[in-house]
């Protein structure tokens, strides 16, 4: 943010006094506060980077510093909930939520750099009393991160993230947890003959254990929607094998491989592995 906002006065306030240290000695932010409360006294945008579980104890506790025409947003992984959360406790607040879809399984002040967000999405789940001006302010503070914008209706953002973000995620936390769950001599060959694939998702099965909780319960209904969905192909692919109908196998991966493709020529393949990869 300080390299392509100069001109903003940034102050940070995290619970972790770790965190604050850490956030002061790589120069993010003009002040730290001491308190939640303190960091948004005259603040005219705030920003809660918080696991999805802890928006709600954190809009109560700026809630009596909140100036009147600050406005409020934040970057949960999932919409609808965080909106319940943020309107519940703030029901005056200018509300805008917002989720960068951008990151890596890091976590904490070192895993940020600071073309995080370039040519990512950023989306915007405004509620439907919003204000035109709230709206632009927030879309103009990514844009200025270098994100593309687009506004979606939180439930919408929701099913849609659960199947392109959320499934993944659970998908590959299965797989690691089904491996290490195997007896030990085949555990430890499993670390040793890890190829490509299953180590592509120990990355992201090695993701933040609390943002990811909390993502899954806060997304409870979309996720469930999905997996169900999910099971059912699972299931099909499984009777493809034990019948040896190879070429639904076979239509199935070329239809996959011409996806990967697309995102690929449309210019949104992740560059945020390759920055895990590098400090690996
Ligand atoms: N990591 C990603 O890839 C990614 C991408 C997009 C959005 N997000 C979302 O951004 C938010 C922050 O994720 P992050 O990756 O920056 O995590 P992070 O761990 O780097 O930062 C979260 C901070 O929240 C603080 N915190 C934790 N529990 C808290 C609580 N109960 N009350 C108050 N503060 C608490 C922690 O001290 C921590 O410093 C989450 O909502 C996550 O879903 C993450
Ligand atoms: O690439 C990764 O490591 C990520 O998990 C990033 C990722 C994603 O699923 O794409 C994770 C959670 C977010 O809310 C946004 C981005």
């Amino acid at each position: 943010t300080r390299a392509q906002m100069p001109g903003a006065r940034i102050t940070g306030f995290d619970q972790d006094p770790a965190v604050r240290a850490r956030a002061t000695e790589l120069g993010f932010c003009d002040d730290i506060s001491d308190s939640a409360g303190a960091a948004v006294i005259d603040a005219d945008l705030v920003m809660l980077c918080v696991p999805v579980g802890a928006m709600a104890s954190t809009a109560a506790d700026i809630g009596a510093d909140l100036p009147a025409d600050a406005v409020i947003s934040d970057v949960g992984s999932s919409k609808a909930s965080v909106i319940a959360a943020l309107t519940e406790v703030l029901p005056e607040a200018r509300i805008i939520p917002a989720h960068p879809v951008a990151g890596t399984e890091h976590s904490g002040p070192d895993a940020g750099f600071a073309t995080l967000f370039q040519d990512r999405w950023c989306i915007l789940t405004p509620p439907e009393t919003a204000v035109k001006a709230d709206i632009e302010k927030v879309r103009a503070f990514w844009e200025k991160l270098g994100a593309n914008i687009e506004i979606m209706d939180a439930k919408h953002h929701d099913l849609v993230l659960a199947v392109t973000s959320h499934l993944p995620h659970l998908i590959a936390y299965t797989i690691v947890g089904t491996a290490s769950d195997l007896e030990d001599v085949t555990r430890s060959e499993v670390i040793k003959y890890s190829a490509g694939g299953f180590r592509d998702f120990t990355r992201i099965a090695a993701s933040d254990p609390t943002m990811w909780r909390d993502v899954f319960m806060s997304n409870k209904d979309a996720v469930l929607e999905m997996l169900q969905r999910f099971s059912e192909d699972l299931t099909a692919l499984q009777r493809a094998i034990r019948w040896d109908k190879g070429d639904e196998l076979f239509d199935l991966f070329t239809k996959t491989r011409a996806i990967r493709r697309r995102i690929i020529e449309e210019g949104q393949d992740d560059a945020a592995p390759d920055f895990g990869r590098h400090h690996e």
